[in-house]
């Protein structure tokens, strides 16, 4: 038991899902899992632990924003062995070739700051995902859903009022803008474990265009199937 995390030693298997939303967690545990039990939820941050494929697998909520992030991942690796942590998320997209329910594979992350920003200092660290990873969420991905490979920029805001930001990232090339990716990629390169975010498009920045909350919530099967291939290729 950790200061957040309710589960037992043991618990909690190596490889992690890791949604923003906690209803997320427990629709995928349901969906994906044999045997889901849940072994979180203090603050109604769920968490559950299964099989896939004969595989040890928790999906466990990280809540919205690096520093919620940070806290999780800190305690899923640090305290409980956790070694491969791949994010399930939603993602605004920011290229009109980018559509609403394509999947994004975040390459690398830009940001403004992350939690981890005071430890870098004057350095701009670049968060970037674990290649064999990429690389087997890019093979698992054929056929299931439209792919994007790329940079994507993780934002301290959902409520952006900085525009011209969105219009430099889009300009050079960023693919989408989420909330988490570039610290869970810190926290997996200062620990040694093994880190990707596998998101679904759930929002157009530039058209506005956007998908319900229940759709959030239960829709995005794809990414789940892709981020549970890639861990156990
Ligand atoms: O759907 P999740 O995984 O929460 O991800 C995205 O959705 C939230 C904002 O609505 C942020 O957490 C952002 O990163
Ligand atoms: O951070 C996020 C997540 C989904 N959609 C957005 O526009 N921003």
């Amino acid at each position: 038991m950790t200061f957040h995390i309710g589960a037992k030693p043991g618990d909690i298997a190596e490889t992690v899902l890791l949604p923003g939303d906690p209803y997320r967690a427990r629709w995928a545990a349901q969906k994906f899992l044999e045997n889901p039990v849940l072994v979180n939820e203090v603050r109604g941050m769920l968490g559950y632990t299964g099989t896939w494929r004969g595989h040890r697998v928790t999906i466990h909520g990280t809540g919205m924003g690096m520093p919620s992030m940070s806290i999780y991942a800190n305690e899923l690796i640090r305290d409980y062995g956790a070694k491969t942590l791949i994010r399930i998320g939603s993602a605004g997209a920011l290229q009109p070739h980018v559509k609403v329910r394509d999947v994004v594979l975040a390459m690398a992350s830009s940001t403004t700051h992350t939690p981890s920003s005071t430890i870098f200092r004057e350095m701009q660290f670049a968060p970037t995902a674990s290649f064999d990873l990429l690389a087997a969420a890019h093979k698992a991905a054929q056929g299931k859903a439209t792919t994007h490979v790329g940079m994507i920029h993780s934002s301290d805001t959902f409520y952006n009022e900085r525009n011209d930001l969105f219009d430099q990232l889009q300009r050079h090339g960023c693919l989408a803008v989420e909330m988490e990716a570039a610290e869970l990629y810190t926290l997996a390169a200062r620990y040694g474990a093994r880190a990707l975010a596998v998101l679904t498009i759930s929002d157009h920045i530039l058209t506005d265009e956007a998908l319900p909350a229940a759709d959030r919530e239960t829709s995005f099967g794809a990414m789940v199937d892709i981020a549970l291939e890639a861990a156990f290729a």
